[in-house]
């Protein structure tokens, strides 16, 4: 039987503040009755909105769990506006507090080996107990000064443990876009326990760098990075320092396809693990020498005053106006994955990378740490798909394809206190607290404040998310809203004004700017998509053709030969090489088209689609035009050498009739050698002009077709 706990407020002495999440403030608190050192975790309730059932649940589950790697609660109450628990301190803080501090480069592997056991050892007792933690990272892994490793922070996976049915399989997310597995980030594919599996493989790479992959970019390309590119590992050159069993054991947990990952179980008896030390050898001298843990956090906080102070100076929130909510605002995100690929793939990543050089050092800070990014964001439940409520810090995200959750009332709300209440004396919440506590969570309504008002730097990226801020701030929101999507609209325009072009000889680009679909490239980065299209003209080979892209119109304009001739001499964009073919041509105004195969393909309306037909068109006959210049001009070569008035040229002289035959025979010898040449050229030609007119005739047919429809509809 365990030991019990008061839940009278009074009976704690709170003192230094040594956390700072998301939703809660936690404190190194004195439990009077025994002296005792234990933490006490104030969860703002007014801060966690509708999420009130989670943290509910969080308290429960944290009282039940009985595991020596996971914090347990030993008891939790409601003082004033905020939830209470209880639970042991562990001195030495979070491994993320301490890699801050002291570890920036990341531990070493013997320290990683043994924390990272210690967690497992934890994620191995919550799936068996079908739990999913849903939020393992270092910030979360918590150390004692002997060197015992804890996981902790239930506030997400708490809300599995509702409805009875215990899911194992679920819909929806709230977690670290850093630490979250690809199928997380994919709302309706579901996932289970091996979520947790991926997030420990991140947290491995995060121990041994000193952050988390990707963590200097801003959650959407996070998120795009995830779902696109090869999993992370530990690289073979940069990570020499590692054995060859951790990156072969971090390999094993980053594997995309979820059934292909480890579970805890099986993955404790990887090598790795089987040789870890235990934690008091290679734990504990991580903080030999370092000052108390309220000191720590103070430093930090006192650093990451000091960013704010930076990023609130006028020129600095004013470059922050377009990218703020790209990059930081994602508290509360009810996105569509499709969208947020189209937006991400308009970023370019030399702009990325700059800003996030400059923001490197004030915001991943913040991130990594959440001190001060904590906000309240309620998410209104909009139609069917209701939000799942509110989240918190500005790495936080949610994906969510289901409808889990209405909206919290206040009656709820006031009806989940009382729950969480029992054994607080009733209607005495207010009277309860002492004047020390107060203080206290004074302060930490202060904090509260100061990150309500940097919320106004994120927000949602999707309309329908409502945060809940102040009027101004709101209106302030919609006008950055407004000037962002301009932006955004201006981006797509430009993407859209890179000339493209398709039709009969083009060769499809996926990653075109017209694309109808996502123009997202598999694994290659945004950078390529964009630069295709800008750092060449090049927009067609087929055959002898390559075709350009500043002036298509000028091989309809200008007479095949004379331009050939002006291109010769002025070097004009029209450019003739040692074949009839080969043509080198321009075509600034073209307008754009879609492959047919992609048109044909989409699920697209018939007013996008016509003018996509008209283009070909134009192109088609653009070409048949070429096609029929060339003919010409073959022809007018034919004539030049063709025999005058059905005579041959007139030989030269020669006073030998013997050497004039032979010339006669080798000059008939090489007319006939132009003349098969130039058939060979003409039936090539002939082919090729057939092939025209046919995908004309299907063209012709499509349109008739979409204009049928069209016609349909308006009928
Ligand atoms: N029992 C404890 N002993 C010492 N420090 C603690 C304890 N619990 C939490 N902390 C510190 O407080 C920080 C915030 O705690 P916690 O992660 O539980 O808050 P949260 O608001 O739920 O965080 P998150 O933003 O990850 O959801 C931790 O990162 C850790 O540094």
């Amino acid at each position: 039987m365990g030991k019990i706990y008061s839940l009278n407020p009074s009976d704690y002495k709170l003192l230094e503040e040594v956390g700072f999440g998301a939703s809660a403030t936690v404190y190194r608190a004195i439990y009077l009755p025994s002296n005792e050192e234990v933490a006490v975790k104030c969860l703002d309730l007014d801060r966690c909105g509708s999420n009130l059932d989670d943290i509910r649940r969080e308290a429960q589950t944290m009282t039940l769990i009985d595991h020596p790697n996971i914090i347990k609660a030993y008891c939790s109450f409601v003082v004033d506006c905020n939830l209470w628990v209880v639970m042991p301190f562990m001195a030495e803080g979070s491994c993320l507090h301490l890699m801050k501090i002291a570890y920036p480069e990341g531990f070493e592997e013997s320290a990683i080996g043994s924390i990272l056991k210690e967690t497992l050892k934890a994620l191995e007792y919550l799936h068996r107990h079908g739990h999913i933690h849903r939020d393992v990272k270092a910030g979360n892994i918590l150390m004692d000064s002997n060197g015992e490793v804890k996981l902790a922070d239930f506030g997400v996976s708490a809300c599995l443990f509702d409805r009875g049915d215990r899911q194992r399989s679920r819909n929806t997310f709230v977690g670290t876009p850093c630490w979250m597995a690809p199928e997380v980030l994919q709302p309706g594919t579901g996932y289970d326990f091996k979520a947790d599996i991926w997030s420990f493989g991140i947290t491995a790479l995060e121990l041994a760098h000193g952050h988390a992959p990707f963590s200097k970019y801003p959650p959407m390309k996070v998120l795009l990075m995830t779902i696109q590119n090869a999993p992370p590992g530990l690289d073979y050159d940069r990570d020499k320092k590692f054995s060859k069993s951790f990156k072969e054991m971090v390999a094993m947990c980053l594997v995309k396809d979820q059934t292909k990952r480890p579970t805890a179980e099986k993955l404790l008896k990887h090598p790795f693990f089987k040789n870890a030390k235990p934690p008091d050898l290679s734990v504990k001298k991580l903080f030999a020498d370092l000052p108390p843990l309220w000191k720590r956090v103070k430093d930090l906080q006192v650093k990451d005053a000091a960013q704010l102070a930076l990023k609130k100076m006028p020129s600095a929130e004013q470059e922050a106006i377009s990218q703020s909510e790209y990059q930081r605002g994602v508290s509360a995100w009810n996105f569509d994955v499709e969208d947020l690929k189209f937006q991400a793939s308009l970023l370019q990543e030399e702009d990325e990378i700059q800003e996030i050089k400059e923001e490197e050092d004030s915001v991943k800070y913040h991130t990594n740490h959440k001190v001060a990014s904590s906000s309240v964001v309620k998410q209104e439940a909009t139609g069917n798909n209701s939000s799942r409520g509110n989240l918190f810090g500005n790495d936080v995200i949610v994906v969510e394809s289901q409808t889990k959750k209405g909206k919290v009332s206040d009656s709820d709300l006031f009806e989940t206190n009382n729950q969480v209440n029992t054994g607080v004396k009733s209607g005495s919440r207010a009277d309860l607290t002492p004047p020390v506590i107060e203080k206290d969570v004074a302060q930490a309504k202060t904090r509260t404040q100061v990150a309500r008002a940097r919320q106004t730097q994120s927000g949602p990226l999707i309309p329908g998310a409502v945060l809940s801020h102040s009027q101004s701030e709101r209106a302030r929101n919609l006008e950055r809203y407004e000037i962002e999507n301009q932006q955004l609209a201006e981006k797509v325009q430009q993407v859209r004004r890179q000339p493209s072009f398709s039709g009969p000889l083009n060769l499809p680009n996926r990653a075109s700017g017209n694309s109808l679909s996502a123009p997202i490239k598999s694994s290659g980065g945004f950078k390529d998509s964009l630069e295709d299209k800008t750092k060449t003209n090049l927009v067609q080979i087929k055959g002898r053709f390559s075709v350009t892209s500043e002036n298509v119109d000028l091989v309809k304009d200008i007479p095949l030969c004379s331009a050939s001739r002006r291109n010769s001499q002025q070097g004009s964009p029209l450019r003739k090489s040692a074949s009839v073919g080969n043509w080198i041509f321009d075509s600034k105004q073209m307008p754009n088209s879609q492959p047919v195969k992609e048109i044909g393909n989409s699920n697209v309306p018939a007013s996008v689609l016509m003018p996509q037909l008209q283009n070909l068109f134009q192109q088609t006959s653009i070409q048949q035009d070429l096609i029929m210049n060339l003919l010409s001009s073959l022809q007018l070569v034919e004539i030049e050498n063709a025999p005058q008035n059905g005579k041959l040229p007139p030989l030269p002289r020669s006073e030998n009739n013997g050497s004039a035959e032979l010339v006669v025979s080798e000059r008939e010898r090489m007319l006939l050698t132009k003349i098969s040449e130039l058939q060979a050229r003409m039936i090539s030609l002939t082919d090729e002009l057939t092939a025209e007119k046919v995908k004309y005739t299907q063209l012709q047919q499509q349109l008739h077709a979409v204009s049928g429809l069209e016609d349909d509809g308006d009928r």
